[in-house]
């Protein structure tokens, strides 16, 4: 078992009651709604709409459409796609997909989310196909930030393909939609604190980084028609003291001019991530004792400063990572209001990384399943539990045989990080005696292997 994730925060519970504002999946009642409730009551559902890179259609219009076509439909909400309908014109032209997310929470307490109990909050967005900006460093190694708009393309379906035990993801989304919600409302920070500063930590290869630049765009997706900008700047903390201090302060005077101008800009929401944020106090330990050039500490503590007042902009969120999991020595991480520690994989979490693994290998061809195996897609981590424990016919559990080598596998992998997890078909593949056809149990019982030479070479 992993260690458990613990998010040093009050409890959220008053953070759960349903909102005006958009918001993730309200999880208020404890008991599902015994008949069709009046609409104040209703569990507000996001459905993010992804326009097509070349529509035109203007925001508001797309949005009444997929209010309507749902109106229309008398189905049950769970995270998913909702087919795009081919009878519909103007959803065709323009809507590439439409996803139901966050229903997980309720549905894991209710079983059964049924329409007349949603009101559907719709977040209409494109993506930006830009790529990242980039800030290369003097000697061109090393670039000191990186810059998206977001939606990023390349962080479309990140937030997805991160698996956590049930709660994580919502908690922070919960934490950062309100934190952005009580800026927004201006509430009297000497009457009630709270901060926009997020670290994360745990051991390396968790998906902290990921994480952090997934809930960014989340949150640009879900406040698009509050903030019609948004930026992530991703600062390369151990790039900027790696090198020598008296460019390190061109740098950071740089980044900081950068950000400066666009968190003045109210319309814009600023995402700025420090990964490995441990390492600036590595520097400013190191320039304190000396074993550092002498302006060197001038350079630290300017970086600090700058990103103590940045927390003073409304439309700024800092999202910072370490893999130390003792206190971190800096005083605007001391201040973080969300400390939140991210585990290696539970059990069911590998069982679902490595799920979404063989499900790819299958979409793409590199895996085939046997004539008697119907068994795509593999059941969930709940599913199968349920089915293992029905007292059904032998040919049901026979059919299973799948998703039980893929639980085998998921069950030897303990230890393993989720990076090294999502590494392993590949690896797997590779040992592969012949990887042109490969059928989808061959896959998992050399996976199985794999996983266990892996952890034999990671314990030395
Ligand atoms: N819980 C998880 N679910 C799914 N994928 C995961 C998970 N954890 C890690 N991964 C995979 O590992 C990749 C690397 O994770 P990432 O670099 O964000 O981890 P990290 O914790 O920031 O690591 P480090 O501390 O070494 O920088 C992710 O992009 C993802 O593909």
């Amino acid at each position: 078992m992993s260690a458990p994730m613990e998010v040093s925060l009050p409890n959220g519970s008053d953070l759960e009651r349903p909102v005006a504002i958009a918001q993730p999946v309200a999880v208020a009642c404890s008991t599902p709604a015994p008949s069709p409730a009046p609409v104040d009551d209703k569990i507000l559902v996001s459905v993010e709409v992804l326009m097509n890179p070349s529509s035109i259609a203007r925001v508001e219009e797309v949005r009444k459409a997929v209010e309507r076509m749902l109106e229309k439909r008398s189905m049950s909400y769970s995270d998913g796609p909702v087919p795009v309908p081919v009878d519909d014109t103007f959803l065709h032209e323009n809507v590439k997909r439409i996803f139901i997310c966050d229903t997980d929470e309720w549905l894991h307490k209710h079983n059964v989310l049924l329409f007349w109990q949603v009101k559907p909050v719709v977040h209409v967005f494109q993506l930006n196909e830009d790529g990242p900006g980039e800030e290369p460093s003097e000697d061109d190694t090393l670039s000191s930030f990186n810059e998206w708009a977001l939606p990023a393309k390349e962080f479309d379906g990140l937030w997805e393909s991160l698996i956590y035990e049930s709660g994580l993801k919502q908690r922070l989304l919960r934490y950062a939609a309100s934190a952005l919600l009580f800026t927004e409302r201006g509430v009297n920070t000497c009457l009630v604190s709270w901060n926009r500063i997020i670290l994360l930590h745990g051991p390396p290869g968790t998906g902290k980084t990921s994480l952090c630049k997934a809930l960014a765009q989340k949150l640009s997706i879900r406040f698009n028609s509050r903030y019609s900008m948004c930026q992530l700047i991703e600062v390369n903390a151990h790039s900027l003291f790696s090198k020598w201090f008296s460019e390190s302060g061109k740098l950071v005077a740089k980044l900081f001019q950068k950000i400066q101008e666009m968190v003045e800009e109210e319309s814009n929401l600023v995402f700025v991530l420090i990964d490995e944020v441990e390492s600036l106090a590595a520097a400013r330990q190191a320039a304190l004792s000396g074993s550092e050039p002498s302006d060197s500490i001038r350079v630290v503590n300017a970086l600090l400063t700058q990103m103590d007042k940045l927390k003073s902009w409304p439309n700024v969120i800092i999202l910072t990572t370490s893999n130390i999991t003792t206190a971190i020595d800096i005083a605007f991480v001391d201040r973080a209001d969300i400390k939140a520690y991210v585990g290696p994989p539970t059990l069911e979490a590998r069982y679902e990384i490595l799920r979404s693994c063989v499900h790819e290998l299958l979409r793409v061809g590199i895996l085939i399943l046997n004539q008697d195996e119907d068994q795509f897609p593999l059941p969930s981590y709940s599913s199968l539990k349920e089915k293992l424990h029905l007292p059904g016919p032998m040919e049901l559990q026979g059919s299973l045989h799948l998703s039980k080598l893929l639980f085998e596998a998921a069950e030897v992998c303990q230890g393993l990080s989720g990076r090294s997890l999502r590494k392993l078909p590949f690896l797997t593949h590779a040992a592969l005696t012949n990887p042109s056809c490969c059928e989808a149990s061959a896959f998992l019982r050399t996976l199985v292997q794999t996983a266990r030479r892996e952890l034999t070479e990671a314990c030395g």
